[in-house]
């Protein structure tokens, strides 16, 4: 049965209501399914290879050629109710039955033993962090801060446990362009860090592979590091035309002195995880053949220590520098905002999508 112009009209209003971002990919198709459908076939000149995210959105219209504009609204219909029948969060929370229940699995929460731990699950693209993601850490947080645990615990699933900001968060452009598009990330990138800064129980990260950009950055706000002889720590920040977040700017040479800090934000010097041990950043590093084991162990250990007594020597270790942090947040945002918008970010970005350049 082919889709009316109601049907239609009532699938562009329930997208704007899917609770989960559903992809670029999806988003692109969305778009040229709808373009096509109100317009037809493309009729604009192609845009120039720099503007990549109208160029992404030109392609994805050109290439459905001229399929009749009935067919191009039938296929709206289709994918947005297909999208609205999955749209959940993408969060995933077990087992305690009081919390948001998951759509999709890109991050784990789980609670067990005192201690909540927030896995980041996007394996096959190296727990790269979407814009869902960012939103969904910052609920769990919320959530491990009030719940009965005494331990809060980030890691990664699979070789990675973070490859940082996903790149392709830069080419959802929203109405109001590049410009909106790098103000309400710079929001997002401080509500994100502020979390962290005001995270009230003891907060660790189980380092179970490489770690990228946004994802070492905070490990400064972190109270324990523990990682894996397999993970190295890069802040290839120069490389991406980008700056120093997540507080970086402060934390790092405060922990490893202005030189090594410079080493690794402003050169992108990679460190294994020896050597960020040796600096202060990473508490212990464990082989990685018992790593999961030995950290484990220790970690429901302490969990069994007073929470109450846990929570309140944290703040006497942390509250000093609550406010600085929050203003050193505020002002690398401000500086990260203008950085995404420059020439050399953009090319960078460029450069990773159209699989030229890695780190
Ligand atoms: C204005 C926009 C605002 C947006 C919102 C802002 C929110 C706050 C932002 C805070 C600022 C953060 C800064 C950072 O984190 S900078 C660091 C960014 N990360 C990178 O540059 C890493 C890029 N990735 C790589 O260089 C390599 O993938 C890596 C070395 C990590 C691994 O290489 P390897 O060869 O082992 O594996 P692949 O490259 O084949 O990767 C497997 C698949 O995973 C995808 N991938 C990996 N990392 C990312 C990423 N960061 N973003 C998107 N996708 C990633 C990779 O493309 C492969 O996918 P396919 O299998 O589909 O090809």
């Amino acid at each position: 049965m082919r889709a009316s112009q109601e049907d239609f009209e009532n699938a562009t209003n329930q997208v704007k209501l899917l609770k989960k971002d559903p992809g670029n990919e999806v988003k692109l198709k969305l778009y040229a399914l709808y373009k096509q459908a109100t317009e037809g076939p493309c009729n604009v000149p192609k845009p120039g290879v720099l503007d990549f995210i109208n160029k992404a959105k030109w392609d994805a219209w050109n290439a459905l050629g001229s399929l009749p504009k009935e067919t191009a609204r039938h296929n709206y219909v289709d994918l947005v109710s297909s999208l609205s029948a999955s749209s959940e969060s993408s969060i995933q929370v077990t087992p305690a039955a009081d919390r948001k229940q998951p759509g999709s699995d890109a991050l784990v929460v789980t609670s067990q033993d005192g201690i909540t731990t927030i896995t980041l699950n996007r394996p096959d693209k190296k727990n790269a962090l979407t814009t869902q993601m960012y939103h969904d850490i910052m609920l769990a947080l919320e959530a491990a801060s009030k719940d009965d645990s005494a331990i809060t615990v980030l890691t990664g699933n699979g070789d990675y446990y973070c490859s940082g900001n996903d790149l392709t968060n830069f080419t959802d452009i929203p109405p109001g362009g590049v410009e909106e598009k790098a103000r309400s990330g710079a929001v997002l990138l401080r509500d994100f860090v502020d979390r962290f800064i005001d995270f009230p129980k003891p907060l660790v990260a189980v380092v179970n592979g490489p770690a990228v950009g946004i994802s070492v950055t905070i490990l400064g706000l972190f109270d324990i590091v523990y990682a894996t002889d397999r993970a190295t720590f890069h802040t290839p920040f120069s490389h991406l035309g980008q700056s120093p977040e997540g507080c970086s700017s402060y934390t790092f040479p405060k922990i490893m002195g202005p030189s090594k800090a410079t080493e690794m934000l402003v050169f992108g010097k990679k460190l294994t995880a020896r050597e960020a041990c040796t600096q202060g950043l990473v508490t212990e590093v464990f082989p990685d053949s018992t790593f999961q084991k030995e950290v484990w162990v220790r970690l429901k250990a302490y969990s069994k220590l007073p929470p109450n007594a846990m929570r309140i020597s944290k703040q006497v270790i942390r509250n000093t520098e609550k406010e600085k942090l929050h203003a050193i947040n505020a002002e690398e945002s401000n500086i990260l905002r203008e950085r995404w918008l420059s020439d050399e970010c953009m090319n960078a970005v460029v450069s990773f999508l159209s699989k030229k350049a890695k780190l």
